[in-house]
């Protein structure tokens, strides 16, 4: 499709759950149109993007994309040194970090410019994230076009951008209340509001930086979004109606390999860089292989978001009295430096030891290979803080989840998981939801338990599944849609 020479760039967020489905989309383009594709990060994102490249290609596009660093050094920000990915942020720094983002914009106009006079004309498009709306600024003084890439499913993303932009929000603690561009039926609760947004008037820190950062993406050419007509309908018309630009529904952006499992294919392999020593993949994997089929709760917060010491707690307690096998991703409990190594004072004393004499528990800290446990025959269920990406990665094989949802936009994804498509029950939400040992066995087991609720949950997630698969195929709606994305930017080439 296309000329061979055109040229995109791309700029993802400094997040993992934002490369990794940017770096999934720039291999899509690059595979169905010959374009370069050039996607600009910090200079230790490179790094973990370079590696990665290289570790999951083995086709010839590789060298049509490119990666462009900018520079950014946290320390002049007042954040540690080396920090450029929230992964290494604990929960008072985001804010600071996301404001300091904004100093990327000039080495990113000089990168544009840099290819504009290389190549002697502009590239076809911008690709951003939703939260770099200044992108547009960008595209706009250099003659090209800006699409806004949102790494979230539909719904979860108008909920976010309606929320951040329709303050303030003074509902109390029983009150449900109306969000606007969401139907009047659709009532969302005080405590599915993130602590800042509760407290957000449009002066405080964080809507400063959210504000004009969402205003300036609804004037881009249009928007990507990791979801597929099929999984989210719904969602997808309030988003639209939200949005009133066009909307590519071009995901969600997984791994072949995930998308071509089956349940007797085995466990997928090498798929991404191994980001912080946590657990070889094939601990994990040889772990897994001892424990029957699906009777595995696979654990984890993310990328960024963690826990309380005493949510931990009674977790820990929780599984211990189930008796269900488990692997659990710990990340330091809110609180602690997000860098500090393990510690067993975080856990029930002798928990670790007790889980893996009775082999039922494997702790793993920090960063697990996901998607081999996912798409390993044992794992049956995902105790998930419903970061879009879990998410799907999650339903694409067959795997149900209990929601535990913490920051962003990950209630909203709940919401819709557990009222719209029942393949989710919430065990609780946030930092300040109660848990209780009692109350995460009872939850465990009614999900574990093949019988009914569980066994229901594991079928709709299995349908999701199908149409994540149907939606990913040739023919399917979303590359139909990627190449209708392109389409569309060349035929306005012309106009900028
Ligand atoms: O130990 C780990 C932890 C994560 N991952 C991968 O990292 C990604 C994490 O993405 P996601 O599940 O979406 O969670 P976050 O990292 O929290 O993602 C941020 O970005 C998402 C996409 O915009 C939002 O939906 C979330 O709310 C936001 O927190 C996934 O691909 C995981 O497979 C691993 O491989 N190993």
């Amino acid at each position: 499709m296309g000329s061979q020479h055109e040229h995109i760039v791309m700029l993802p967020f400094m997040a993992q759950g934002h490369i990794i489905p940017f770096l999934a989309l720039a291999k899509q383009i690059q595979q169905r149109t010959g374009f370069t594709i050039t996607i600009a990060n910090t200079p230790l994102n490179v790094q973990y993007l370079r590696t990665t490249l290289s570790t999951t290609s083995n086709d010839s596009s590789q060298p049509s994309i490119r990666l462009a660093e900018l520079p950014f050094c946290g320390s002049d920000h007042g954040l540690p040194p080396h920090t450029e990915n929230t992964e290494s942020l604990s929960l008072q720094q985001f804010v600071t970090f996301f404001h300091a983002s904004n100093t990327l914009q000039a080495p990113f106009h000089s990168l544009v410019s840099g290819i504009i006079e290389k190549e002697g004309r502009p590239p076809l498009c911008i690709i951003s994230d939703v939260f770099f709306g200044w992108a547009t600024e960008v595209a706009k003084s250099l003659g090209t076009a800006n699409v806004t890439f949102t790494t979230g499913g539909a719904y979860g993303t108008a909920a976010y951008m309606s929320l951040w932009q329709n303050l303030p929000h003074r509902a109390t603690e029983s009150d449900y209340f109306a969000v606007p561009g969401f139907p009047d039926t659709c009532r969302f609760h005080i405590t599915q509001l993130h602590q800042y947004l509760r407290v957000a008037d449009g002066t405080d820190i964080w809507s400063r930086y959210f504000q004009p950062m969402l205003a300036n993406s609804l004037k881009s050419s249009g928007w990507l979004c990791n979801t597929a007509e099929e999984i989210e309908p719904q969602g997808l018309e309030i988003f639209r109606n939200y949005v009133k630009l066009p909307v590519w529904t071009i995901g969600p952006l997984l791994p072949p390999a995930l998308l071509n499992h089956s349940p007797s294919s085995g466990s997928i392999s090498g798929q991404r860089a191994w980001k912080v020593p946590g657990v070889s993949p094939e601990k994990c994997l040889e772990w897994l292989d001892k424990h029957p089929q699906s009777s595995v709760l696979y654990i984890s917060f993310g990328s960024q978001n963690t826990i309380s010491q005493s949510q931990m707690m009674e977790l820990a307690m929780g599984l211990e009295d189930s008796g269900k096998p488990f692997i659990w991703v710990i990340r330091p409990p809110v609180g602690f430096d997000i860098k500090c190594e393990f510690r067993a004072e975080w856990l029930p004393e002798k928990f670790e030891q007790r889980m893996a004499d009775r082999n039922q528990g494997l702790i793993v800290h920090n960063w697990a290979p996901q998607l081999e446990i996912l798409s390993h025959k044992s794992t049956g269920v995902f105790l998930s803080h419903c970061g879009w990406n879990s998410v799907m990665e999650s339903f694409c094989v067959g795997v149900p989840i209990i929601a535990w949802p913490l920051a962003a936009e990950q209630c909203y994804n709940s919401k819709m998981l557990v009222e719209d498509m029942g393949v989710a029950v919430e065990l609780t939400r946030g930092l300040q939801g109660a848990v209780v040992r009692k109350e995460v066995k009872r939850v465990i087991e009614l999900v574990m338990d093949s019988e009914g609720k569980g066994e229901e949950m594991k079928k709709k997630a299995a349908e999701i599944g199908e149409k994540i698969r149907d939606a990913m195929r040739e023919e399917g709606s979303s590359l139909k849609a990627v190449d209708d994305f392109v389409s569309t930017m060349l035929s306005k080439r012309q106009g900028y």
